[in-house]
């Protein structure tokens, strides 16, 4: 069996005096897809912050390929995607623009890589409009490019099926299932009735945890 990519070990967070979880512990495998589950104000938003290093208030260990994290932040950072639960798009930019601005520092790509891309996600001939004329579906999509050019063996992506169509929900499954066959991990938090063959689930806000 393959190490694990990403252990958490008895996280605990509160947040205002509420506590949103406690104990909670899990090991993300390479070739996995695990759905981040619960309702509203649960914590999904904040263990997946905590998980990609954006939120250090908690406590409990998080391991990266079995070494401490803070030991690997580098080699972490550099192999993890996040895509958050807003788009992270900047208006005044088009696409192109602000898909070129993500992935600097990066790795290089070519603006023949990135076009393809967001023709991949609906968008050819859009790559020049400012984002600001672009709806809500669209902006999510400029982002979601990023994941037809990732090479990061691990996904971290908050809500990234909001505001998106039936045709592009379906097609970002299947992403996220190739991902995984390609020997990634993916975590993922929605609302959506995500279904994936051997899906793992993380339940927040009091249920259990449960590995298929
Ligand atoms: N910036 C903040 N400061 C203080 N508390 C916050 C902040 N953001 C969120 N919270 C609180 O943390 C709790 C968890 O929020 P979080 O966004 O992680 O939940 P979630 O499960 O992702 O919710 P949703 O399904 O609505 O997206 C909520 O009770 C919320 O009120």
């Amino acid at each position: 069996m393959s190490e694990p990519l990403l252990q958490a070990v008895n996280l605990e967070c509160e947040r205002d005096t509420r506590l949103l979880f406690h104990n909670l512990s899990f090991s993300i495998l390479p070739g996995t897809v695990t759905r981040v589950e619960g309702p509203n104000g649960t914590g999904k938003t904040t263990l997946l912050r905590i998980l990609a290093g954006l939120n250090d208030a908690f406590s409990g260990d998080l391991l990266w390929c079995g070494e401490p994290r803070s030991h690997l932040r580098e080699s972490f950072l550099r192999n993890t995607l996040y895509l958050g639960h807003r788009p992270g798009i900047k208006p005044l930019l088009t696409p192109l623009e602000n898909l070129r601005a993500l992935m600097a520092g990066r790795r290089r790509v070519t603006d023949d890589t990135l076009s393809q891309a967001l023709a991949g996600t609906g968008l050819a001939g859009f790559e020049h409009v400012p984002c600001r004329n672009l709806s809500a579906g669209q902006q999510r999509r400029v982002a979601l490019a990023r994941l037809l050019i990732a090479d990061e063996p691990l996904w971290l992506l908050d809500e990234v099926f909001t505001a998106i169509d039936a045709g592009g929900v379906k097609a970002i499954e299947a992403l996220l299932q190739q991902r995984a066959q390609e020997g990634g991990a993916v975590l993922v938090t929605t609302h959506h009735d995500l279904q994936l063959p051997g899906m793992q689930r993380i339940i927040l806000g009091g249920g259990e945890r449960d590995d298929n």
